[in-house]
């Protein structure tokens, strides 16, 4: 279980992470999601004990992060596979996080042997390899204490699709064995592959979370008309975010105000309907029109 209860990070005047709350139960993975600069990785950041918050707090099993005694125990933690020691190798490296650890030996090839990397490649020195094999060697320190929770910033950059494949029933494999798993990724549909939960943030604060079906049936409102140019300024002058769609215009509200935002503008429509079925990526564009605009005029 994590939890995370009003969360905040400053940075001198710039509030990068807003009031975040969000709770992750076992058996579940929760995917994080967000345009870049929304405060994903300062808040996992936070969670791991790596960056002091300015306010809030989160805990990990009930405790907080910098509290348990043997952190690589209960949660594997994988924020930067690029930050390892270049030097060592593969094998090397879990190695040494497993005397650490005090985990028996033998789970180094094991854990290995989970991960994809074979014999050649565990004997390799870590500057030597791809960022696939760095992400795949970060998931193995994550994975070696036998944790019960899983934090992943974007584990699955520089994975290949086969590797992503992989990884995705490796989670699930892990969650549906009473693991808890927190996900970040800017891959909207490997987290809808992967994730039972979402909690999605834009300009630090989050701007939806809950049960992923749910969320997808309630993605917001994809409205069209002949004069596209009207309707955009209808619902700009209503306050409703729209983003483009790739079949038309994509607004953070329900039909009825959108409805109502274009009669009052006298635009008529050619359509007018809930998103929702286009899947995650509309309603990812559509919770975060908002955000990326703030972040992009910051
Ligand atoms: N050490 C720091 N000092 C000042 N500002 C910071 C620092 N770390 C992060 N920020 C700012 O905080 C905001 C959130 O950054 P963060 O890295 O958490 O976002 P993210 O969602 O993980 O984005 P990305 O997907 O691009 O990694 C950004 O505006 C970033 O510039």
């Amino acid at each position: 279980m994590i939890d995370v209860a009003h969360l905040t990070k400053r940075y001198g005047r710039h509030t990068a992470v807003d009031d975040v709350s969000f709770r992750c139960e076992p058996g579940t993975v929760t995917g994080f999601l967000g345009p870049n600069g929304a405060g994903k990785s300062t808040t996992m950041r936070m969670i791991c004990g790596l960056t002091p918050p300015s306010g809030g707090a989160a805990t990990v099993g009930g405790r907080p992060y910098r509290e348990l005694p043997n952190p690589g125990r209960e949660v594997g933690v994988l924020l930067d596979a690029s930050a390892q020691h270049a030097g060592r190798t593969g094998r090397e490296a879990l190695a040494v996080a497993a005397a650490t650890m005090g985990v028996e030996h033998r789970r180094v090839a094991a854990t290995l042997d989970l991960v994809g990397l074979n014999a050649v490649a565990a004997k390799r020195r870590v500057r030597a390899y791809s960022l696939g094999m760095r992400q795949r060697l970060g998931l193995a320190h994550a994975l070696l204490g036998d944790p019960r929770v899983l934090i992943l910033d974007e584990p699955a950059n520089g994975l290949d699709p086969e590797g992503i494949f992989w990884m995705r029933g490796l989670l699930r494999d892990f969650a549906d064995r009473g693991g808890t798993v927190l996900l970040s990724s800017h891959l909207l549909r490997e987290v809808e592959a992967v994730a039972d939960r979402l909690v999605v943030i834009g300009g630090g604060r989050i701007v939806a979370q809950g049960d992923k079906d749910e969320l997808l049936a309630g993605g917001g409102t994809l409205v069209r008309a002949r004069d596209a140019a009207a309707l955009r300024g209808a619902l700009h002058r209503a306050g409703l975010p729209v983003t483009e769609g790739t079949d038309g215009l994509l607004v953070r509200a329900d039909a009825e105000a959108v409805g109502q935002a274009a009669a009052d503008a006298g635009v008529a429509l050619t359509e007018l309907r809930p998103a929702g079925s286009g899947g995650l990526e509309q309603l990812f564009l559509t919770l975060t029109a908002g955000a990326s605009t703030r972040e992009a005029v910051r």
